[in-house]
């Protein structure tokens, strides 16, 4: 497959299982997550890799926040199984630099790039890997349980594993509906 086919193909995959990603194989998704664009070189992301246990600590804090905006029994059980969707989870956070140049939206745009490095790293490697966020990403618990401040955002959680299903492949639009000529 050519590297447009593969860009222009892409397509996310949440039916995941073990094995995730080997050490090896980690290493060069995140090389490739810190090779993204970026204004000053700010590296104004952070990655938590999050396995084995890992996974039910961050479902304690994943319940909590729940619990925290809703006694809804059912969204409770979700947030209950959420963090085990995938054997890993990469947690992708902002690290906002003061720079005169480079406002926040552009560095939350950078660690926006490293998520989906870390998701189409993955995919080349074949594996399955799915972008979510939802109440969880946005809330103040979640983001104190993984040492995330206050003024920083979660961008992403990468759920990451083998692909327990093949999906067929997805039809998209045809690009031109998105461009405009403009002279
Ligand atoms: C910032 C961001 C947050 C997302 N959050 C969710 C989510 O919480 N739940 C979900 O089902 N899909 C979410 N998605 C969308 C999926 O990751 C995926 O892109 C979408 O289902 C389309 O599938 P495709 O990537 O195969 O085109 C999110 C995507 C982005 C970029």
């Amino acid at each position: 497959m050519s590297p447009i086919e593969f860009l222009a193909t892409r397509q996310s995959n949440g039916f995941l299982t073990s094995p995730a990603p080997s050490a090896d194989q980690l290493n060069a998704i995140f090389t490739t997550a810190i090779a993204v664009p970026d204004h000053a070189g700010l590296n104004p992301y952070k990655f938590h890799q999050i396995q084995g246990d890992g996974l039910t600590k961050l479902t304690n804090y994943y319940v909590e926040a729940i619990k925290s905006v809703t006694d809804d029994p059912v969204k409770i059980a979700k947030a209950e199984k959420m963090a085990y969707r995938a054997p890993l989870l990469i947690v992708v956070s902002t690290y906002y630099k003061q720079h005169a140049k480079v406002p926040k939206q552009e560095q939350l745009v950078t660690a926006g790039c490293a998520a989906h490095a870390i998701q189409m790293a993955s995919t080349a490697l074949g594996y399955g890997a799915m972008w979510r966020t939802g109440d969880v990403a946005y809330s103040n618990i979640v983001k104190q349980g993984l040492g995330i401040s206050e003024d920083n955002d979660i961008v992403g959680f990468i759920y990451i594993g083998s692909k327990s299903k093949e999906l067929p492949n997805k039809p998209r639009k045809a690009a031109e509906h998105f461009i405009e000529q403009w002279q």
